[in-house]
């Protein structure tokens, strides 16, 4: 791939439980974009984060960032990544201000109070500066773990479950951080559980399933790709089973009767929805309503690891 900020190629992982926590992934993400990797829990999303942050050893493969190997030029990965971590650790006693200047004193960066004041007032933490950790809100702390992230000026951001167990307001607060980050040049890599989050935020999705990187697509072609959709006729008159003369469609009924359900290929030649209406009509089947539904990501993913798993 051109212009490949992170190259990723035959990356494994067995820790020394025997766990195979990665299985040979190759990956490429582009300078600039979001990239949602998504996965169930234990699918070995934190351990290929934690390899290329340098926290993790990895039993085999390569990563280089920007061109070079993350392992031999450690600090110019260093330099050039920020991890915002699962979890929120941070000193309770600390003020916004001394823990993010801490941070980027820990990278070897020089002081500069002016980098770390246009860093808090776009994060929106300025006016919390002086403010002690532990008396920040939940929302508040998530930012100070960006704002430390980000402490030492890197390109590459990796965003571990940003928003588990936040509510929807802070987690759309959240969205427009990562877009303004976007914006700026940052490249951005997260992972989530959050599927609206991954269809909201990214522009690509990597789906991994057991240590193995199934899927790594453009967002709309994915969703083009392996989409399908709902045709729902809300019916005039209730029907008890499916006339066998509609058996072709492999149709359902749903809502005790009342919606006769049609799940077709966007991408086949023939969808079999014109044909559908005429049979339905010739049969004399009466609705007064007619709606089509696009799968969403979400269908899309319970789709490819419920495949995966049945291999
Ligand atoms: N330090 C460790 N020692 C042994 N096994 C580990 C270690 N860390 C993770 N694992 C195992 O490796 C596999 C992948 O774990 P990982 O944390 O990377 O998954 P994940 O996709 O991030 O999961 P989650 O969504 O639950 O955070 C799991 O089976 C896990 O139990």
């Amino acid at each position: 791939m051109t212009d490949a900020i992170l190259s990723i190629r035959g990356l494994r992982k067995a820790y020394a439980s025997g766990t195979e926590a990665l299985k040979a992934v190759d990956l490429d993400i582009r300078r600039g974009e979001i990239f949602a990797l998504l996965g169930p829990n234990g699918a070995g999303k934190t351990t290929l984060i934690n390899i290329v942050c340098g926290i993790v050893t990895p039993s085999g493969g390569t990563v280089l960032v920007d061109g070079k190997d993350h392992l031999e030029d450690y600090r110019h990965a260093r330099s050039r990544i920020g991890l915002v971590p699962q979890e929120l650790t941070t000193d309770a006693f600390e003020s916004v201000l001394s823990t993010v200047t801490f941070s980027r004193g820990l990278f070897g960066k020089r002081r500069d109070p002016a980098k770390i004041e246009t860093l808090l007032k776009r994060l929106s933490l300025w006016d919390k500066r002086k403010a002690k950790m532990m008396e920040l809100s939940g929302g508040m702390k998530r930012r100070v773990m960006i704002a430390k992230a980000l402490s030492h000026e890197p390109d590459i951001l990796f965003l571990d479950e940003p928003t588990a167990g936040v509510d929807v307001e802070l987690r759309r607060d959240m969205w427009d951080i990562v877009r303004k980050l976007k914006s700026d040049g940052t490249t951005i890599i997260l992972t989530t559980h959050y599927i609206e989050e991954a269809e909201e935020m990214a522009d690509r999705v990597g789906v991994i399933s057991r240590g193995e990187l199934i899927a790594a697509e453009d967002k709309h072609v994915l969703m083009q790709k392996l989409g399908r959709k709902t045709l729902k006729l809300t019916l005039a008159e209730p029907m008890a089973e499916i006339p066998g003369e509609l058996a072709e469609w492999n149709l359902e009924l749903e809502d005790e009767g009342h919606i006769l359900c049609y799940r077709f290929d966007t991408n086949a030649e023939k969808t079999g929805v014109p044909s559908l209406l005429r049979r339905v009509s010739d049969l004399g089947i009466g609705f007064k309503d007619l709606s089509t539904r696009q799968s969403s990501l979400e269908d899309i993913f319970v789709g490819l690891v419920h495949e995966e798993r049945a291999k």
